[in-house]
């Protein structure tokens, strides 16, 4: 039959159909069908519906009957084969229901074809009563080769072997007989040459491999059998094929898949793990067992290859580890790298702390993961060892200024939480810098690591003691009962520290002074009780060292008042507000004023002329001494100018115009700058200046006395007064200090210092000098001892430098 024949047919079935619609009942058979309907009888049948809901036919054409394989007359419907009785039974029951003609399309199987065919149910009535159906069959005209569209349905190879038997009559090879595109481009040949092809012919190297030998098992037990194989592909390199292969009836059905890049894939992998220089493992995710290990990883941990394999990753973790290693492999996903440093635990039992990286893979077909190892132990020493440079002082180990105040934070925390007061006490070495000057800073160093020793053992282990620079100490004493405790531990720790040192044989005293301050009462953060226990040790060193002293907010009040002077202190050199006062020192012998020593005053605009005793040392102490030193000595000098050339003028320097060696530069300067004769100028200066940096300021001593000037030590007597002072310098005077003048008349030890003074002046040929001489009896005694020179209210108080140049016009 045509195809557009049967278009006719059914064309003309739907259109007598709808021609007989109607809207109360369906069109009659004989309405759609009889007389009218000719070729299209070959291709329909007629359907009764049946009351119990079931089909049966009525009769069929020849070509509805060729498509349901069968007579039709009275057969039911469900007798049917499947492929025809489904679609049928689908296509009458939805054209009952709809009321309207239904075309489904059926897809029979016959002999390995399957054909399509259109299939058009009419729903109709008739004039006996029961519904009646017309179904319409018609083949299309393709047809398709079921095996042909299993083989093309994939692009992996397929392929149907038949077996060869040998000259004995055994199976032992294989033809292709059929085989699909996919499994053709596998090996680069065409269908057409390798259909009817033995297997060992096309793949030679097959023989001996077993493959063809579990071909032939399958074949033999109908069992599936599955292996792989590899084959010198034609574009070069080798191939690697997995075959599946099932015997159905006679012949081997087989799959060929193409797994030369899992292999590939397989043998990079191999490659890097063996090869890699870190350590690696692949573990199962699941039970945590190792599955395989690579070289370094045996050699960097010291298990053997089987110790390894039998473990599981928990038992290189140290025991505190392993719960939060299996919470990380119980997630659903797996971070590669979580960034934290585990610790592993190697075979001899030490603990090494690595980074781990790690990664899903798929380990022999199955799930895995596999694990790098960077061991970071090394690393983490030096930054261990870095990180503790950085919060410890070199030289004692304790911890320094930094971590310190980080713990000091810290102990303020908790303070706040549990209401517990912490002391922090300010440590300052007493005499350390005398010990360092005269013994040297090695013997100093050494003094220090002592020192922190002592201060070690006298704390509790829940205290803090740290060096936070020079000779300065402090401690925390965290968790005080009371304030007291403070006290009681600064008595214990200046008793340890005043205790006499052994350093390399030298026996070495020094003490402490302590500065206190409470947590919370003395400040709420680190800077202000460190600042509060600090003023407080400034007190204890004030009130005469060896002691200690709580902080008290009037200590603030004084620092606070010393900084303002210090503003006004700069300012005074700038707007020049300092003057001089002259006061003469007079000969003994002659009575005749020989000079003038220069005294400084601070014309302050409210408070009047303040003495230079209020505000010396702290110039001395912020260093402003040096130009105000500097503007005292040209002064004096210019005056001096106006003077008699016979008058000599005394200048006074403090020790820390020694520093930075430019005093001889200066003095240089201020002689031509007036004009003065050298021999005219006087320097007096304390036996502070030898005590600190001797060698140093003995050079520029000798500088200055190269340039012809005169030097005296001042206050002879007070301070350390050692001989070897005089030895040091060949001073031009000795000017004996005022405490022993004072009393010489009604104090016999007094006397006999200054006789004794006196003598040692006469013996050095060094002139003497008395200061501080008020009375006519003094006087007299000084006169009666010997002393050169003598100075004082008695003779002369300080004056201004009009007044000292009338009293020398009188003299002359
Ligand atoms: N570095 C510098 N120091 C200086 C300078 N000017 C002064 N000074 C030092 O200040 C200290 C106090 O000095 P001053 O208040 O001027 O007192 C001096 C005299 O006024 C006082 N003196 C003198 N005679 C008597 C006396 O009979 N009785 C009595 N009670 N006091 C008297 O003694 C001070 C002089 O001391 P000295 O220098 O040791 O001769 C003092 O240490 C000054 O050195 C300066 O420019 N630079």
């Amino acid at each position: 039959m045509h195809g557009e024949n049967a278009g006719l047919d059914l064309h003309v079935l739907y259109r007598n159909w709808r021609t007989a619609e109607r809207p109360t009942h369906l069109p009659l058979y004989d309405e759609v069908v009889l007389g009218r309907t000719g070729r299209a009888g070959n291709h329909t049948a007629l359907v009764r519906a049946l009351s119990d809901g079931t089909f049966v036919f009525a009769h069929a054409g020849p070509a509805f009957e060729e498509w349901i394989g069968g007579e039709a007359a009275g057969r039911n419907i469900e007798a049917l084969p499947p492929d025809c009785a489904h679609v049928l039974l689908d296509g009458l029951e939805e054209a009952l229901r709809q009321k309207q003609p239904v075309h489904l399309v059926a897809y029979p199987e016959r002999s390995g074809y399957v054909r399509a065919y259109d299939l058009v149910i009419f729903p109709l009535s008739s004039r006996w009563g029961g519904p009646l159906l017309l179904a319409y069959a018609r083949p299309r005209m393709e047809k398709y080769s079921l095996v042909d569209a299993i083989f093309a349905s994939t692009t992996g190879g397929l392929m149907a072997l038949a077996p060869v038997r040998g000259r004995e009559g055994v199976v032992d090879d294989f033809r292709l007989v059929a085989l699909n595109q996919g499994a053709a481009d596998l090996v680069s040949q065409s269908i057409d040459a390798l259909r009817w092809q033995r297997l060992t012919d096309l793949f030679p190297h097959l023989r001996g491999t077993g493959a063809v030998d579990q071909l032939v098992q399958a074949w033999r037990t109908k069992a599936a059998v599955e292996f792989e194989f590899s084959y010198p592909s034609a574009l070069g390199g080798v191939r690697y094929f997995s075959m599946r292969a099932s015997a159905m009836e006679d012949l081997v059905s087989a799959s060929l898949i193409d797994v030369t890049e899992i292999r590939n894939r397989e043998e990079s992998f191999r490659l890097l793990f063996q090869d890699s220089p870190l350590p690696m493992f692949v573990y199962c995710p699941e039970t945590m067992q190792m599955r395989d290990v690579n070289a370094v990883a045996v050699e960097h941990y010291g298990y053997s290859r089987e110790q390894f394999l039998s473990m599981s990753l928990l038992d290189i973790r140290p025991q505190e580890e392993r719960e939060r290693v299996r919470q990380i492999l119980a997630q659903p996903t797996i971070p590669s790298d979580t960034g934290d440093i585990w610790k592993h635990l190697k075979a001899d039992g030490s603990i090494i702390e690595v980074r781990v990286y790690s990664r899903q893979v798929d380990y022999q077909g199955q799930a895995a993961r596999l694990a790098v190892v960077v061991d970071v132990t090394e690393q983490r020493k030096t930054e261990a060892r870095i990180s503790f440079m950085a919060h410890h002082d070199a030289l004692t180990a304790l911890p320094n200024r930094v971590l310190f105040l980080d713990e000091l934070r810290r102990t303020l925390r908790h303070v706040e939480r549990h209401e517990q007061p912490a002391a922090i006490l300010c440590i300052d070495l007493d005499y350390f810098k005398d010990v360092n000057d005269t013994l040297g800073h090695p013997v100093g160093d050494k003094l220090l690591q002592q020192v922190s020793g002592r201060l070690r053992g006298a704390l509790r282990e829940n205290d803090l003691v740290a060096r936070l620079g020079g000779d300065e100490f402090a401690v925390i004493q965290r968790d005080l009962a009371e304030p007291g405790e403070a006290g009681m531990l600064s008595d214990r720790l200046i008793a340890v520290l005043s205790q006499p040192y052994d350093v390399d044989g030298q026996m070495v005293v020094i003490g402490a002074s302590i500065g206190i301050a409470m947590a919370p009462t003395d400040g709420e953060s680190a800077d202000a009780l460190l600042k509060n226990a600090d003023m407080a040790l400034y007190r204890a060193k004030d009130e005469g060292r060896g002691t200690f002293r709580y902080f008290q907010p009037e200590m603030d009040a004084r620092v606070k008042a010393r900084r303002a002077l210090e503003v006004e202190l700069r300012g005074a050199l700038v707007v020049g507000e300092f003057t001089l006062r002259y006061q003469p020192f007079v000969s003994v012998e002659t009575g005749k004023i020989t000079g003038f020593e220069a005294l400084l005053r601070w014309n302050h605009p409210e408070r009047g002329m303040v003495p230079p005793i209020e505000f010396i040392p702290l110039a001395e102490d912020i260093g402003l001494i040096v130009p105000i030193g500097e503007w005292v000595l040209r002064q004096a000098c210019r005056d001096a100018a106006e003077w008699p050339e016979d008058m000599r003028v005394a200048v006074n320097i403090s020790a820390v115009q020694f520093k930075g060696q430019k005093l001889a530069n200066l003095v240089a300067s201020a002689l031509t700058m007036s004009g003065i004769e050298p021999g005219r100028l006087e320097l007096e200066i304390t036996e502070s200046v030898l005590l600190h940096d001797s060698e140093a300021n003995v050079a520029v001593l000798h500088q200055l006395r190269a340039l012809g000037v005169r030097i005296s030590m001042d206050d002879f007597g007070t301070g350390y007064s050692s001989l070897s002072y005089l030895r040091s310098f060949p001073f031009d005077k000795i000017k004996i200090d005022q405490s022993f003048v004072r009393e010489i008349v009604d104090n016999s030890g007094d006397a006999a210092i200054v006789s004794a003074v006196v003598g040692m002046g006469v013996s050095l040929g060094i002139s003497t000098t008395a200061e501080g001489v008020e009375t006519a009896e003094q006087l007299e005694r000084l006169r009666a001892e010997g002393c050169t020179e003598v100075q004082g209210y008695y003779l002369g108080r300080p004056m201004p430098a009009g007044e000292a140049q009338k009293l020398m016009a009188r003299q002359s």
